[in-house]
């Protein structure tokens, strides 16, 4: 297996760009299910998460197009065309790599009436059950049964739409039902929805498309279903995960970071809390700069769902935290396994307590080189950032996990002053 190597210790300085974001780009490929037309992606990240979906899509019958975009750029633009839904089952083998499979459920019961797709299972940073796609996706007017590892939704006669209020937040359960709601035979309401920018990219594709929806971006969405959607081209927003995983990377190493295509509205309270700490953002054309001119302090966080702090930036703050002066503390409330880069981060020198769903990180002088192992996606940018400012060398081993979601990673930091290398296994 691939491992990354990192010799620590250097302030970064220079501009990284920004890919397309992994999260948006997951709602967006399906959406060609729900048209015969053909729906053109630019801003694609490189990344296997796209790649694994992509997969899942031509087993659909999706054709997926690469247009010839350079091999030294970032981002690709796909073409995908789903002329006829040949299969309506998405089979475990494909499901089991990637949870965000589960979202073609509610495009293929509203384009073809009927759907069977692998229950995607848990994974290690928690349970993640899918009973809130399903409960939506019944008050659309869905049967759903479950039998034997599999999820059946069937609406013969199409859709009628309804109403539904999510009782929590849920980002996935609210893609599957707006890409399920737009064909509906009827209006569809959908209260206490998820707001996330991926959200809003996700309704503005599907408006481009010839999608009918209200409120975009509110609690409340309203949807009248079109009897057919059209082709589009639309460009994935820029990843603010992956964005705010570098401004952690220029806070951490004490260093200076021009983030191109980042924007200040999509990072709100990942920019709150990094100025809470000391660290200086400012906003440039096309940009962010991102600066620690001095000390980091200690700060507290809770994880929300948007416009609340994400629980996707928990793990690289704390790593960022664990180098700042006084006390922090970290809690979790998104899913209940997400502190795995604990023990890792200790192995560099962090001083990290975890009681129950918070963690108390007390800031340490320095962190130090360390072998550590990456076990999901976030806990792994966490160790590459310890990596970046800790004194010595760093091995960062299952490295795939950061393949899933940041693209070119050591290209990226490289050019910005890391010493940083990928060792392969061949
Ligand atoms: C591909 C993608 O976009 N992934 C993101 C998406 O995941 P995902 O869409 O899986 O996350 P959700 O917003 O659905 O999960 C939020 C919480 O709701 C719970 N829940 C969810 C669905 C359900 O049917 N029942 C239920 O109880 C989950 O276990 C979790 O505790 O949003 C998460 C929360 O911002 C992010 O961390 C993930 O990066
Ligand atoms: C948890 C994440 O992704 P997924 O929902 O695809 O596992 C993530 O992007 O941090």
């Amino acid at each position: 297996m691939d491992q990354i190597v990192i010799r620590g210790g250097r302030p970064l300085k220079g501009r990284i760009p920004i890919s397309g974001a992994k999260n948006a780009a997951l709602t967006l490929m399906p959406c060609a299910l729900l048209t015969d037309e053909p729906l053109t992606l630019r801003n694609l990240p490189r990344l296997a998460d796209i790649d694994t979906f992509g997969h899942l899509l031509n087993n659909h019958g999706v054709s997926t197009t690469i247009e010839g975009t350079h091999p030294d750029e970032f981002g690709r633009v796909m073409t995908l065309r789903a002329n006829r839904i040949t299969s309506t089952v998405a089979p475990y083998d494909i499901v089991r790599k990637m949870r965000a499979s589960i979202l073609v459920l509610g495009p293929l019961v509203a384009r073809a009436g009927e759907a069977t797709v692998s229950l995607p299972g848990g994974c290690a940073i928690g349970n993640r059950p899918i009973d809130l796609h399903l409960k939506a996706l019944e008050h659309l007017g869905a049967e759903i049964e479950l039998a034997a590892g599999y999820v059946k939704a069937s609406a013969k006669n199409g859709l009628p739409g309804g109403r539904y209020t999510f009782p929590m937040v849920s980002v996935g359960a609210t893609e599957n039902a707006v890409m399920a709601a737009v064909l509906a035979r009827g209006p569809s309401v959908l209260e206490n929805v998820a707001r996330e920018p991926e959200i809003v990219d996700l309704c503005n594709c599907l408006v481009a498309m010839g999608a009918h929806i209200e409120g975009i971006g509110t609690e409340t969405l309203h949807i009248e279903g079109v009897r057919d959607l059209h082709g589009a081209t639309y460009a994935v927003m820029p990843d603010r995960i992956e964005a705010g995983s570098y401004a952690c990377a220029a806070a951490i190493t004490g260093g200076e970071l021009e983030l191109v295509g980042a924007t200040e509205a999509d990072l709100g309270s990942t920019l709150e809390a990094l100025r809470e700490a000391g660290v200086e953002i400012t906003p440039v054309k096309g940009g962010l700069i991102v600066k620690r001119p001095g000390a980091m302090r200690g700060i507290d966080i809770s994880t929300a769902p948007y416009p609340g702090f994400a629980t996707d930036m928990q793990a690289q703050f704390m790593a960022m935290l664990a180098v700042a002066e006084g006390t922090s503390l970290l809690t979790e409330t998104i899913f209940e396994n997400r502190f795995m880069h604990v023990p890792e981060l200790a192995r560099m020198g962090a001083d990290v307590t975890v009681r129950g769903r918070s963690a108390v990180v007390r800031g340490v002088g320095g962190l130090h080189g360390a072998q550590v192992m990456a076990t999901d996606l976030r806990a792994s940018m966490s160790l590459v950032l310890a990596g970046l400012a800790a004194s010595g060398e760093t091995t960062v081993s299952r490295v795939y996990h950061l393949d899933r979601g940041y693209e070119r990673l050591e290209e990226k930091l490289s050019a910005v002053g890391a010493d940083i290398e990928r060792i392969s296994d061949g």
